[in-house]
């Protein structure tokens, strides 16, 4: 049985794998949090993995708060790229495969084609650039390590877009919601079992050199607009959802314009299908 351990297991990411952990009785996944083990805290990691056989780490912990990182940019890069670091030593040091999360912010959505592995970064948001300098921690301490980018992530857990769409429906008579950002949905539930798969693979292919980025999200692309008329539509809603352009839905943080992912490198080194993003949205919503 592979010992796995799960960093930042309270959030979205983490709970979605918490929710499948009985599905692969392979793996004995280990959940902590920032209580129990802070990742920031190297001494802390030395000790855990001391302590017991780690054979993988899924990396969900995350400073995610997009806008608020804009004037915290030093916590920022601190949990999304030090730390991240610290985690890619300790890997390296115990032989553990380190799996890391990373996001389509890296791009700043100039771009109109989906992008690529190979298409270069450049963040327009703090959150964003401390992902950047994360994921080449990460890949550059140790070129095992793979790194999953994806986009738009929400749950039936935590903090996210779909959840907050929901309670200000109840709340509100009407929203306005940006049309002009494009992109792709990705529920947690599809990218944790991924994940899962991606380790399954590793542990019957040990000598595939499988280290590197990868772009995951559900298929489709949509707007943040169509994204919660999509919501409004299936939960029954009465809420008036208006497009707006992003001037007029100010935020601190400035996010891509287009972030569509290509997925071709995921699907065809490891054989997966991808859920279309409005199945998987049913999907979730029934969940809840
Ligand atoms: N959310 C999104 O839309 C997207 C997320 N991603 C990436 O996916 C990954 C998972 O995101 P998601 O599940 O949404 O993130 P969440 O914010 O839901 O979860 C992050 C978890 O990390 C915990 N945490 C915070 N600080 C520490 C610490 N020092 N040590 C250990 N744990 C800590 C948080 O605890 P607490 O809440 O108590 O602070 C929380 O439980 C991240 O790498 C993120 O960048 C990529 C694209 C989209
Ligand atoms: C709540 C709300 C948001 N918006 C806009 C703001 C923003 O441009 C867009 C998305 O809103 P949010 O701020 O909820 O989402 P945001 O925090 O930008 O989500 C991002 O999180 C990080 C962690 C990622 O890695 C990204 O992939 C992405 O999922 O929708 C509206 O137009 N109307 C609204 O009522």
């Amino acid at each position: 049985m592979k010992n796995i351990l799960v960093t930042g297991g309270n959030g979205q990411l983490g709970q979605s794998l918490q929710n499948l952990a009985n599905a692969y009785p392979q793996f004995n996944l280990l959940f902590t949090d920032y209580q129990d083990l802070d990742i920031t805290d190297a001494e802390a990691l030395a000790a855990y993995f001391s302590a017991r056989q780690i054979d993988a780490c899924i990396n969900c912990a995350a400073y995610t708060a997009v806008d608020k990182a804009e004037g915290d940019e030093d916590n920022a890069f601190l949990l999304n790229f030090q730390a991240v670091l610290s985690l890619a030593e300790i890997c390296a040091q115990h032989n553990a495969q380190l799996l890391h999360v990373s996001t389509d912010y890296v791009f700043s959505g100039k771009q109109n084609v989906p992008y690529t592995e190979k298409d270069d970064t450049d963040p327009d948001s703090i959150y964003g650039a401390s992902k950047v300098r994360g994921e080449a921690a990460a890949i550059g301490y140790n070129p095992d390590t793979i790194v999953i980018r994806t986009s738009w992530l929400y749950s039936e857990y935590a903090v996210n877009f779909a959840k907050r769409m929901q309670e200000l429906m109840r709340e509100k008579q009407e929203l306005n919601v940006v049309f002009d950002q494009a992109g792709t949905p990705t529920y947690a539930g599809d990218l944790a079992k991924v994940i899962l798969d991606i380790l399954q693979y590793k542990a019957v292919n040990p000598d595939a050199a499988l280290g590197g980025i990868y772009h995951y999200s559900n298929e489709g692309v949509t707007s943040w607009f169509d994204f919660a008329v999509a919501i409004k539509e299936m939960t029954g809603a009465t809420t008036a959802v208006y497009p707006v352009t992003s001037d007029k839905y100010k935020t601190l943080a400035k996010r891509p314009a287009y972030s569509v992912l290509n997925k071709e490198k995921i699907k065809s080194t490891f054989g997966i299908t991808i859920p279309y993003w409005r199945d998987s949205l049913a999907k979730c919503l029934k969940n809840k």
